[in-house]
């Protein structure tokens, strides 16, 4: 909107200002109002236009524009069909030819420009690389076969697809989903292969009452973002949408257990022992990075609002048994999260004792510091009732008072 792309702040005020005066009874849109604002604007002599420009420039040099607080992705990809779909506009009739010859045309018809991160994402994780099934719970698990890959997208034959999205999403899960630090900034963990393509598989596996693609075409090519955005929609209707909360029996779904941990096999140490309880069904275990799943529970990603809404004060006891040196950040994050009243415990505070040992002791790890730097800023937090408990290697209780 050409109006508000030069900060007419003013002329707006005074717009509305006319209308109100003018026409007290009538009530507009917004949109209504901003089309008749931006007309007005658009045929306003440029002499006219003058004022208006320099007061917009003065406020925006007094104001330095606040730097957009986004959450971070939660993965990185290079799957993007709005990007193909820009590509393809971009071929020559031989270019598509020979796309078409090679046996790919379906892809010179995706419909699709629209990936939903989140909910891909969400699927990512429910993928079991070794079984080819995209498992929620025991009850709804999905096969995929190289066939439903070729039908999807419009290929004789599936398997390379398949294969390279197993090997992709094995790394990824074997690497853990941890984020990394590149030229000072945090990245996201990166997923190959093609993603959107477990999200349209779903779609035709469970449909919700939708039926697109039904016709047998490929899917790529009857997929379009209002589709998506219905399907997904319904989803959301039904509760299913995300993970975290879907897999939980309903008198849990307050109080769900979910595990952090981006290394899979530690969390299976673990999971004999659990099954054992029987309480498998109660943990949701993400295989990613704390910081980031932590900051997107708190973020306003459309399909985390959800989660939000339900999570945030709502859990009774955090505990943080990793990466020390994010004990802080941590801290900030699940202030948020758990409830007044609710506990944070935080391991390893006694660090074996060193963090006893005087300033100037020579100690060779890095942790001493960290976990003592931990100690004062717990026990100078007046948002805490901490305590220290002296049982194995120390652990700190925080009770959350505010
Ligand atoms: C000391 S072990 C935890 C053991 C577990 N709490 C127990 O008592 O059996 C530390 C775990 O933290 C995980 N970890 C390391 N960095 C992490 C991060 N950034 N976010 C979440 N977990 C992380 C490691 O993969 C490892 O499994």
């Amino acid at each position: 909107m050409i109006l508000f792309g030069v900060g007419h702040g003013t002329l707006w005020k005074e717009f509305m200002q006319g209308v109100r005066e003018a026409e007290p009874s009538t009530k507009y849109i917004l949109k209504t109002l901003m089309k008749r604002a931006a007309k007005r604007w658009k045929e306003m002599p440029e002499a006219d236009k003058a004022p208006y420009i320099q007061s917009a420039n003065e406020a925006k040099a007094k104001k330095p524009k606040e730097k957009r607080k986004t959450a971070l992705p939660i993965f990185r990809s290079r799957c993007s069909p709005k990007k193909l779909g820009e590509l393809n506009k971009k071929l020559t009739n031989n270019q598509r030819k020979a796309i078409e010859r090679l046996g790919f045309g379906s892809l010179l018809n995706v419909q699709c420009n629209m990936f939903p991160r989140d909910f891909i994402w969400k699927l990512v994780e429910h993928f079991n690389p070794k079984t080819r099934t995209l498992e929620f719970g025991r009850l709804r698990t999905y096969e995929i076969t190289t066939a439903n890959v070729a039908r999807a997208l419009g290929l004789k034959l599936g398997g390379f697809v398949l294969d390279w999205l197993i090997r992709q999403i094995t790394m990824y899960k074997n690497r853990g989903a941890k984020a990394t630090k590149k030229a000072g900034k945090i990245e996201a963990p990166g997923v190959g292969g093609c993603v959107l393509l477990l999200m349209l598989l779903y779609f035709d596996k469970e449909p919700m009452g939708m039926t697109v693609g039904q016709e047998g075409g490929p899917l790529i090519e009857c997929w379009t973002q209002q589709h998506i955005q219905e399907r997904i929609g319904k989803e959301e209707n039904l509760e299913l949408l995300d993970p975290t909360l879907s897999q939980f029996p309903q008198p849990c779904l307050r109080h769900p257990v979910i595990a952090i941990d981006p290394d899979r096999e530690a969390y299976e140490v673990g999971l004999p022992f659990i099954r054992k309880a029987g309480v498998e069904n109660k943990i949701n275990y993400i295989q990613s990075d704390g910081m980031i799943i932590l900051s997107n529970l708190l973020s306003n990603v459309k399909s985390f609002r959800t989660a939000l809404e339900r999570l945030e004060g709502e859990f009774d006891f955090a505990f943080v048994d990793a990466d020390k040196e994010n004990y802080i950040n941590y801290h900030e994050l699940l202030l948020k999260l758990v409830k007044v009243g609710g506990i944070i415990a935080y391991d390893n505070t006694l660090w074996q004792g060193r963090v006893a040992h005087s300033e100037h002791e020579e100690v060779e790890d890095t942790y001493r510091d960290t976990l003592r730097k931990v100690n004062s800023f717990l026990a100078s937090d007046s948002r805490i009732d901490p305590l220290l408990v002296s049982i194995a290697d120390g652990l700190t209780l925080c009770r959350r008072l505010r």
